[in-house]
């Protein structure tokens, strides 16, 4: 499709101009706010399978223009939401070396540093992700609120692969390793919304779920993520830094938020 940014004349207030389900309803992300909050008894622990990735398997760690996203293996799939969901990539979305606020969900309008999206796709409907990337009951994406506070191993073993990718395009393999450390210890203990894709096309075919409790990178960690990538090919004459790629709160319309837990 046509080229998008997060600011300047192709930016988040222009994307509805090219992609219009991105001014429509059902967009993701929101400020997830306690008044619109319901406690939901029904709502399952996710159950996390075949996380656990051997350093035998290599995973393409790339930049690709407006993240940067690991591919994962489509025997990773959650279970315990409405039908089973295979794992496609994880990004992250982060703010700025100046500006460490950079999530995407809003916690009671608290903006964390970063966030991290763990794409999944309805695998019992459709064989891949680009056949149900704009179906309704396509997508089920896993949100990682994170917070800068003590340094997270886990994190580190994709992070300090980022110098191999700091222009758009560029690609290095990491060896695997277990997804479900990059995950917090509670995956009992979420918001559950109907939401959209946060970038263009912005389809309304995610089922989000935002774990309550934040993971942590520590002060270097998240300046590495901050302040090493472009969003510009290596040749590009003009080279443009990549941060603050979030997309702003979204109107809730007629939703409410589910939540996993009491108080
Ligand atoms: N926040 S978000 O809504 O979860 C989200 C992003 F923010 C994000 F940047 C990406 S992207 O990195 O692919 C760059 C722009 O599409 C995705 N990709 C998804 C949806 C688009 C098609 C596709 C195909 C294969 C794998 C993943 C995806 C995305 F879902
Ligand atoms: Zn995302």
């Amino acid at each position: 499709g046509t080229k998008w940014t997060y600011a300047g004349p192709e930016g988040q207030d222009h994307w509805d101009e090219n992609y219009p389900y991105c001014g429509g309803a059902f967009q993701s992300p929101i400020n997830i706010n306690s008044e619109l909050m319901r406690f939901d008894p029904t709502l399952r622990p996710i159950n996390v399978r075949n996380y656990n990735l051997s350093p035998n398997e290599q995973l393409t760690f790339g930049n690709n223009g407006h993240s940067v996203q690991l591919s994962l293996p489509s025997k990773m799939y959650i279970s315990g939401l409405p039908h089973y969901y295979s794992a496609a990539q994880l990004h992250f979305h982060w703010g700025s070396s100046s500006k460490p606020m950079g999530s995407e969900h809003l916690v009671n309008n608290k903006q964390y540093a970063a966030e991290m999206h763990i794409v999944h796709y309805n695998s019992d409907k459709y064989p891949n992700i680009s056949m149900a990337v704009d179906k309704s009951d396509g997508l089920a994406v896993l949100g990682v609120l994170i917070e800068v506070g003590e340094f997270n191993p886990a994190f580190e073993q994709f992070l300090k692969f980022l110098n191999g990718i700091k222009y758009r395009d560029q690609k290095v393999q990491v060896p695997g390793f277990n997804i479900r450390s990059l995950l917090p210890t509670q995956l009992n203990e979420y918001y559950r919304y109907d939401g959209s894709l946060t970038t263009p096309p912005c389809y309304p075919s995610v089922l989000w779920t935002v774990f309550r409790n934040p993971v942590t990178l520590s002060h270097e960690q998240y300046m590495a993520l901050a302040t090493t990538l472009f969003s510009s090919h290596a040749q590009d004459s003009v080279s443009v830094m990549l941060n603050s790629n979030y997309r702003k709160p979204q109107p809730m319309d007629s939703r409410i938020v589910l939540v996993s837990f009491k108080e």
